[in-house]
């Protein structure tokens, strides 16, 4: 196996994921190989059940392959214990969803504090980073709010500033901005991908719109347990 460029942030080989459940055997795809570089910004495009967010976990660590080896950062998740495999997680990657994820019973600021912190890092660090990054996404006025408390574009801008208050190498969105109307989708997306501009994260984002796709530097799509360069005329 060849050893993963010093610039992949995640590389993927080989990437295979059959779910087993008795006798049930689901493949999913097979042999996929991918890599995003520091600082690319990648959409991966394709139809419900492709197989999507199953990669998503697999390049996250959330889930563990069939056949294959992801490297993060240089590092072969396989190779590493549940808890190292954990704290890299936590510091190389950041995650988003379609559904926020937040702790219902802390604050907005407390919500993004907590990788920090999880990090081993001071609270006072944890409280500067936090507060910086709710204010860039035009939350400072929320601080003190809990997720039952906002709305729902504010709540995923929460989860954007959650996702890269490490400065991540990589973000790993499945469908971030999926439950929010057209508008507030769009201002929460551009949000995002300044964040990860100034920050010269990776980002590796599923989903289903085409026009959101369009604006990342390579799109995918995930067909028939294969992973197709589309060109921009095609998306
Ligand atoms: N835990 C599981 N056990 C068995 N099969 C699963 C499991 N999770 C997903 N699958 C199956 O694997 C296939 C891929 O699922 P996945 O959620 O990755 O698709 P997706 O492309 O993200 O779809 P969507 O766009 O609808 O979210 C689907 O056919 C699904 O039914």
């Amino acid at each position: 196996m060849s050893e993963p460029q010093s610039n992949d942030v995640i590389r993927a080989e080989g990437l295979g994921k059959t779910y087993i459940e008795g006798k049930l055997h689901t493949p999913v795809f097979d042999g996929l190989e991918f890599a995003v570089q520091a600082g690319e910004t990648v959409a991966i495009l394709g139809a419900s059940g492709a197989g999507k967010s199953t990669l998503l976990h697999l390049l996250g660590g959330l889930d563990v392959p069939t056949t294959g080896e992801v490297f993060v950062a240089g590092q072969q998740m396989s190779a590493l214990s549940n808890a190292a495999r954990g704290r890299l997680r936590n510091s190389a990657l950041g995650f988003i969803y379609q559904f926020h994820h937040l702790l219902p019973e802390f604050t907005a600021l407390e919500n993004v504090m907590m990788p920090v912190l999880l990090a081993g890092l001071p609270t006072q660090e944890a409280t500067t980073r936090a507060q910086t990054l709710l204010e860039s996404v035009g939350l400072g006025h929320r601080l003190a709010h809990k997720p039952g408390e906002l709305s729902g574009g504010e709540r995923q801008r929460a989860a954007v500033a959650r996702a890269l208050v490490n400065t991540p190498a990589c973000v790993l969105g499945d469908e971030p901005t999926g439950n929010l109307d057209e508008k507030t989708a769009a201002t929460v997306f551009a949000q995002m991908l300044e964040l990860n501009r100034v920050q010269a994260t990776s980002l590796v984002l599923v989903t289903h719109d085409r026009r959101l796709a369009r604006k990342l530097d390579r799109v995918l799509e995930l067909r028939e347990g294969r992973l197709h360069v589309l060109a921009a005329s095609e998306v």
